[in-house]
């Protein structure tokens, strides 16, 4: 077993709902097994600005139901620079700390890489993100509970679409990725998916809009990720009603609802088993890798590996988008 003594733990990126779950684990197995464990507030900022607290076990106590992260979360332009991340090294280095768990999306996962390649504090990466846009892993932490609001949200949203028999575009998120568009669309029921990783053929949704609409039965659900080809719901509602005039359309952005709430048992379940074996990894002398669940159990990949995502997005589900709403 490797010597870990102490180790820091920080949340980074947009927050998602189970990150407090996660925080909890790795800082009780940490405790168990006689690591000192700091939370460093406020991301990489933190790091940088020396926010760092010692945690007890109470520290996380009460926490495990609660949306959000106890550690707030941050963007930081400082740790991009290699001045920035030598003044992280210095406060961790001042702390003794000798270990790092990352809890973030693909972007928290460079600045990690980049850091553990820079100075001898081994990284190791916790996916936590609504996006989902992480390799080796099936699920990200928050990505159950964000479609599931998503969910409930659009179902609401149907109810008066089919009264009215008119035409809905809802926006979700995801700037570069279409999990939760994918996964939410299929399960309302949505007759079109936009997504940014497939190209959409729109010639196709208008011919069948204006078929529709010439039965003056315009009833149509259209689930578009933030980041879809034509832009989000703002931009596709403008097309389509410049193409047909007469359509009766709404649009509907459903934007950072998604990204909060109490986790689902599923996110608090990953959650949990990801922060216990990300302690168990630093003690192993692992570095740079990240904890996934693949088949439901735990997967190790290299961080480098695990930010490129897009290729596993399964186009195939589009297919079936296709022929359940026909
Ligand atoms: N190449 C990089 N080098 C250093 N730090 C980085 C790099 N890429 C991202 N980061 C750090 O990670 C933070 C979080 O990344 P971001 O893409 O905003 O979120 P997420 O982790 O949710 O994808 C950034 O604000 C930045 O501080
Ligand atoms: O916090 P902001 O700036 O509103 O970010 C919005 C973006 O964050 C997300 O919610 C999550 O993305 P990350 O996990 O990569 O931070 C995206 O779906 C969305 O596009
Ligand atoms: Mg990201």
């Amino acid at each position: 077993m490797h010597k870990v003594t102490k180790i820091g733990v920080l949340t980074s990126g947009g927050d998602s709902p189970g990150m407090n779950a996660a925080v909890r684990a790795v800082v009780r197995t940490g405790i168990y097994h006689g690591i000192d464990v700091y939370g460093i507030n406020r991301g990489y900022s933190g790091m940088v600005e020396n926010d760092i607290v010692k945690m007890e076990s109470r520290s996380v106590a009460n926490i495990i139901q609660r949306g959000g992260t106890i550690l707030k979360t941050s963007r930081s332009k400082e740790f991009m620079t290699p001045e920035g991340r030598q003044k992280a090294y210095n406060n961790l280095k001042a702390l003794g700390i000798d270990g790092l768990v990352v809890i973030g999306g693909d972007g928290s996962f460079n600045g990690a890489q980049v850091f553990s390649n820079e100075f001898d504090i081994p990284c190791i990466g916790i996916p936590g993100t609504i996006d989902k846009d992480i390799a080796g892993t099936d699920f990200t932490i928050g990505f159950d509970t964000a479609v599931n609001t998503a969910v409930e949200a659009i179902d609401k949203i149907r109810d008066t679409m089919d009264a009215h028999d008119r035409l809905f575009v809802v926006e979700v998120m995801g700037r570069d990725a279409g999990y939760i568009a994918l996964h939410s669309g299929i399960a309302t029921g949505a007759e079109n998916i936009i997504v940014p990783e497939a190209k959409t053929d729109i010639e196709e949704i208008i011919k069948s809009l204006t078929e529709k609409e010439k039965r003056k039965k315009l009833v149509n659900l259209i689930v578009v990720a933030e980041g879809g080809e034509f832009g989000g719901a703002d931009e596709v509602g403008k097309l389509i009603k410049s193409r047909i005039p007469t359509a009766d359309v709404r649009v509907c952005i459903l934007g950072h609802i998604q990204r909060g709430g109490s986790p689902t048992c599923f996110d608090r379940l990953i959650a949990s088993r990801m922060g216990f074996h990300a302690v168990e990894c630093l003690m192993l002398g692992k570095n740079n890798v990240m904890v996934g669940v693949v088949n439901n159990r735990m997967h190790y990949t290299p961080l480098n590996a695990a930010v490129k995502a897009k290729e596993k997005f399964n186009k195939d589900w589009l297919k079936i988008v296709k022929i359940l709403a026909s």
